[in-house]
């Protein structure tokens, strides 16, 4: 549960306590797992959001910048119009931020699929984040090439440090994949590349998206999920058997750092207790 202090009388900004709700993992689930339930979309996205604050701010008081890889899909669409409004924009340090994405379609900027133009247009376009510290995944070049010179990026920040981001933001499908991580498909068990590019048969296009290795090796991974339809999936991901084929979402383990499922009553409705 997370308890909003609420922001001072004189706007100091929102201080917050977050007193994550004890869950006893189950052996399937991991040490540092969290599952925090809000009633709705609305108040999961102002959850969120009250959290990046706290932890985005946390992580600066130790180093001198955040890096984060956004989801794509829906889900967060709500979030991020929040994070550009007061008084979050007001309390997110944005210089600080190296934003990354951990997939996307592979489509050009300015077409609706473009997980990159739904983060600009809901939050990038209107925040003071610097342009040199933001990594859209090259959708106009050979799409190896692409996933190679986001691998690279990757590498020069993350090379000689024992963890890769200081957040993950994932979604789940109602298959229960993540990133562009789709059951059956090999990429799910891909166990050193950092990045991958591959044709989705599926959807009929290419997509290109982290692998687990480096998501695994994240400080922290917040998974948003958030609907009727998300119910059955993530009781299986979180309580079910160990199958990543059916359930890629099941591969994001990390290996030491925090783990939270953040998700509305309705997708939590048939969660059993651990
Ligand atoms: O490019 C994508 O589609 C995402 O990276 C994908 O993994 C997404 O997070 C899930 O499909 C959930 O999507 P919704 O939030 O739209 O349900």
């Amino acid at each position: 549960m997370i308890n909003r202090v609420g922001h001072g009388a004189e706007g100091r900004g929102i201080t917050l306590t977050l007193s994550p709700m004890p869950l006893a993992p189950s052996p399937k689930t991991q040490a540092h797992m969290q599952l925090i339930v809000k009633k709705d979309p609305t108040e999961l996205a102002q959850a969120v959001a009250d959290w990046l604050v706290t932890y985005i701010n946390d992580v600066l008081q130790r180093q001198q910048r955040f890096t984060i890889a956004l989801s794509g899909g829906s889900t967060p669409e709500a979030l991020f119009k929040l994070l550009a409004e007061s008084p979050y924009r007001e309390v997110i340090p944005w210089d600080k931020l190296h934003i990354f994405w951990g997939d996307e379609r592979y489509v050009p900027l300015d077409d609706d699929r473009s997980n990159a133009r739904m983060a600009y247009q809901t939050l990038l376009n209107h925040v003071p984040v610097e342009s040199t510290q933001v990594f859209v995944w090259q959708t106009n070049q050979d799409p190896d090439v692409a996933a190679d010179r986001y691998a690279n990026i990757l590498h020069t920040y993350f090379d000689g440090y024992s963890r890769t981001f200081d957040l993950v933001m994932l979604g789940m499908g109602d298959d229960g994949h993540t990133l562009s991580l789709f059951p059956g498909t090999e990429v799910v068990h891909e166990e050193q590349d950092w990045t991958k590019a591959y044709f989705l048969e599926s959807q009929n296009m290419y997509r290109l998206t982290l692998t687990a290795p480096v998501v695994n090796k994240a400080a922290a991974v917040a998974f948003l999920v958030a609907g009727p339809k998300k119910a059955a999936p993530l009781n299986e991901v979180l309580h079910g058997d160990y199958r990543p084929d059916m359930y890629p979402s099941q591969v994001i383990r990390p290996t030491d750092g925090e783990l939270y499922w953040f998700v509305d009553e309705a997708a939590a409705a048939q969660v059993q207790p651990s």
